[in-house]
């Protein structure tokens, strides 16, 4: 059986960051994390762009425009929705979670997601670095494991 599984160090790419800055206490950590992700396997800090929108809503629609450019080999797109009072986080969550699978599947290149989606602010301060791992380094490491994928398929 021949086995195809992506190789984690990748040179010469450009990696586009998109990150919300609403909750950006955590979203700065995610970026953090990813950057950390990404330079440790190989990629150089000046080849990583981080572009701010205004919020998670906004990351699906940018995505399209940066998939689009053709000037980047990947897209990681960072956020943090916490749930309120009313039902707005699940419109915001829906919409962003769905924008950003339709850019990845429509995409050439790999775009990963690291909305952290929760229900407090501790929850999304774990997933941000402290004990529940940092979901932006995950998601970088993600995405390099999908372009080195994409390379031998
Ligand atoms: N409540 C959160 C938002 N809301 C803002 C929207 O994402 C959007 O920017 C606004 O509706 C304008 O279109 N965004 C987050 O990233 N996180 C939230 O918790
Ligand atoms: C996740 C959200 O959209 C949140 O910030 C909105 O809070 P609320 O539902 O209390 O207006």
């Amino acid at each position: 059986m021949r086995e195809i599984t992506g190789l984690y160090t990748k040179k010469d790419v450009k990696v586009a960051i998109i990150a919300s800055r609403f909750n950006s206490l955590i979203t700065n950590q995610l970026i953090s994390g990813a950057q950390d992700a990404l330079v440790r396997h190989g990629v150089s800090d000046e080849d990583i762009t981080l572009i701010w929108v205004p919020g998670a809503f906004e990351i699906p629609a940018i995505a399209k425009k940066i998939v689009a450019s053709g000037a980047y080999n990947g897209v990681v797109t960072l956020g943090a929705v916490i749930r309120g009072e009313t039902a707005h986080y699940d419109l915001v969550i829906n919409e962003t979670a769905k924008g950003i699978g339709q850019v990845a599947l429509e995409s050439d290149i790999p775009v990963v997601f690291g909305v952290v989606t929760t229900d407090t602010l501790e929850q999304a301060q774990q997933r941000a670095g402290a004990k529940a791992g940092n979901k932006g380094g995950e998601v970088a490491t993600a995405l390099l494991e999908m372009m080195s994928l994409a390379d031998q398929i």
